[in-house]
């Protein structure tokens, strides 16, 4: 059986749990649930923490997990990223009092606080910083305010967080996270099933299915506006000189495809949601 880890609070979890779900796989249903095994689907799902995640996976107790790719690398573990799964993203940066740093060597002989100390050390050193590292659980933004520290590293979504902090962000990004699975060393097989489960998750979220009818003539150009993932599905219609055509578009430029391919001359264009897809 594949032992997959899974996020059992914070922000991963509860997308985390939906995207298994979507896949087809049979999580906890009492939010208290340690362990619970899927037999049908030949797995087993330990939820832990996240920061704990990759140290399981990376020890080879458990095959896979989900995290993110900033746990993942903080910890420091074997663990491989083998894909990362389209949520949960933000940067992850240097903040400090608005005015006060410009780029990373004002962080010389300076408190840093962090609650992703591997990462941030290893960031520093690789970028020759001699800064303190003050090692924090949460809220670090309120550090600066406090007199721990005199700046901060941290995620980053919308940057609001350290406005009310009155931070501001300076110097280089020091990494793009988002939710990512990963992998031990040696994993049982199954990795490739799951993989392709998720994948077919993260096709459906992100495309749908547009069917129109089209003058042959003009059919060069619209697939020039709709590709697809590989082609277009081009079939006969009833009437001679007009053809079907289906095709995958992204989800986010549904109306201006269509807008597009109206004004080209298709008619009775129709988009369909995707429910589960293996591209
Ligand atoms: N606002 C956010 N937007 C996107 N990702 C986030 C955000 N906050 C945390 N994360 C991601 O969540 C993961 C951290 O998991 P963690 O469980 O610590 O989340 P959390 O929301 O900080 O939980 P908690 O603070 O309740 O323990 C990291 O990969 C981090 O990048
Ligand atoms: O840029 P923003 O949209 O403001 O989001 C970023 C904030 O979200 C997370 O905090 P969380 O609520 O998880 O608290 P924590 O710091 O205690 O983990 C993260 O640690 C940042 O503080
Ligand atoms: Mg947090």
């Amino acid at each position: 059986m594949l032992k997959i880890a899974v996020p059992n609070k914070g922000s991963l979890s509860e997308t985390a749990a939906q995207m298994l779900h979507e896949a087809g796989y049979n999580g906890r249903r009492d939010p208290k649930e340690l362990i619970v095994a899927d037999p049908r689907n030949g797995v087993e799902f330990f939820y832990l923490r996240p920061r704990d995640i990759a140290t399981y996976v990376g020890s080879g107790a458990l095959d896979v997990g989900i995290t993110g790719r900033d746990l993942l690398i903080d910890s420091e573990s074997p663990a491989a990223e083998i894909a990362a799964l389209d949520f949960a993203a933000s940067t992850f940066r240097f903040a400090g009092p608005a005015g006060t740093y410009t780029d990373l060597a004002d962080l010389e002989g300076k408190r840093v606080a962090t609650s992703y100390p591997g990462l941030v050390g290893g960031f520093l050193a690789e970028n020759g910083v001699d800064a303190a590292l003050i090692k924090l659980d949460g809220a670090v933004e309120s550090a600066v305010r406090l007199g721990v520290a005199d700046a901060v590293a941290d995620v980053v979504e919308t940057g609001s967080t350290l406005r009310k902090q009155g931070l501001e962000i300076f110097g280089p990004v020091i990494l793009e996270s988002e939710a990512v699975l990963v992998s031990s060393p040696s994993p049982a097989a199954g990795v490739d099933t799951l993989l392709r489960r998720l994948q077919g998750v993260m096709v459906a979220r992100q495309y749908v299915l547009v069917d129109y009818n089209l003058p042959v003539a003009l059919l060069e150009q619209a697939v020039a506006l709709t590709p697809g993932v590989e082609s277009p599905t081009v079939s006969p219609l009833g009437e001679p000189d007009w053809v079907a055509v289906r095709v995958m578009i992204k989800r986010d430029s549904t109306n201006h495809v269509m807008d597009d391919l109206y004004e080209l001359g298709a008619r009775a264009i129709l988009v369909t949601s995707i429910h589960a897809a293996r591209i």
